[in-house]
Order: C-alpha cells, then sequence, then structure tokens
C-alpha cells in the first residue's frame, strides 16, 4: 500500500501532470471596455481521435472521507479533464504521469483550497473525482467522441491529509478565529 500525504496544489508541482486553473496564479488582460478581466486561456483543452469533441458537463459529487483509500488510477488517453469547483468545493487530487505503466514513487497527492481547479492532461493517471467534507459541484471540460476513452490501472494507495488539516472549506477556515 503505497502512503501518501496531501500536499497544497500549485502549477509547479502540478505541471508534469496538466495544469492548475487559478485567477490568482494567471494573466489576465482587460475587455468588455475595462468591466471584464479575461484570465486567458488557462488550460489546454485536448480532444484527440475520431469525432473528438470538447464536452461541458456539471459533476455533483458527494465527499471522499480520509484518509482516502485507492485501489486503482484512471487515464483518458484520447483528452485532456478539467474539474473546476463552483462553490469553492476542496478536493483530493492524486496523480502519476501518462505512460503503460505507474512507477510508484512518481505518485503524487495533493489538495486543493477551494479556489483552485485543475485540468489533467491526456493520459495524466488520476483518482476520480475525490471532493471532501460535503457535497460538491464541478464544472467539468473533457473529450467526447468515438473509441475507448478510459483506462484503469490497479495500485493500492491511501492518502491523508496533512497533520491537523481539518477538512473545512476555505470560507469556514477564514471566519474561524
Ligand atoms: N468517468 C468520469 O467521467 N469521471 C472520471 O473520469 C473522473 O476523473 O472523475
Ligand atoms: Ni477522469
Amino acid at each position: 500500500m503505497l502512503q501518501l500525504e496531501a500536499r497544497p496544489l500549485t502549477p509547479e508541482a502540478f505541471a508534469p501532470f496538466g495544469d492548475v486553473i487559478d485567477t490568482r496564479t494567471s494573466d489576465y488582460f482587460h475587455i468588455n471596455a475595462g468591466r471584464t478581466r479575461r484570465y486567458h486561456d488557462l488550460a489546454r483543452v485536448e480532444t484527440l481521435g475520431e469525432q473528438g469533441r470538447a464536452l461541458i458537463s456539471i459533476f455533483v459529487s458527494q465527499p471522499v472521507s480520509v484518509p482516502l483509500d485507492l485501489n486503482f488510477l484512471e487515464r483518458h488517453p484520447q483528452g485532456s479533464q478539467a474539474f473546476v469547483p463552483m462553490h469553492e468545493e476542496r478536493f483530493l487530487v492524486v496523480v502519476a504521469p501518462p505512460g503503460d505503466a505507474i512507477a510508484p514513487e512518481k505518485v503524487r497527492a495533493f489538495v486543493t483550497d477551494g479556489r483552485q481547479g485543475v485540468n489533467y492532461r491526456a493520459g495524466t493517471w488520476h483518482a476520480i473525482q475525490s471532493v471532501l467534507e460535503g457535497e460538491g459541484e464541478f464544472l467539468v471540460v473533457d473529450r467526447g467522441g468515438e473509441g475507448n476513452n478510459c483506462d484503469e490501472i490497479p495500485i493500492d494507495i491511501r492518502v491523508t491529509l496533512p497533520q491537523g488539516e481539518g477538512v473545512a472549506s476555505t470560507s469556514e477556515q477564514e471566519a474561524t478565529p
């Protein structure tokens, strides 16, 4: 059983796996007569293969408990997959680099802070959506089309949160004295 303590998500640490979607770590330019900041092109949407096209969906997920025990990771070989929380939900992200096998030492676990989304690059191994604390609603952008776009690989992983890290949402943490 691979034991991992989730680390705070950062764009740099996640770079081998895809993109972090976060206005705080992204540039913008003004549009709409200056009323709007456009945080432009934050993640690369990949829609490979026959009839490949981008899908926009909403996932409403029930929370996972922590420690989180995983017995597989999955990948989407024909496209990327992005998850953006719609109400500052925090979630666990467990990833491994693309490839036909997973080297345990390459597996990484992260925890988001409520203001971050992720975009898994095509082929990145990842745990299925794992929202913390309560029901979560996520905007999802991924690939539709012909052919298989989901492979699973068995691997036993136990994910914990940093010591003393509650699972309160960002806003509750700010409210807590
Ligand atoms: N199956 C599906 O649409 N969702 C998974 O790919 C996931 O990463 O949650
Ligand atoms: Ni997926």
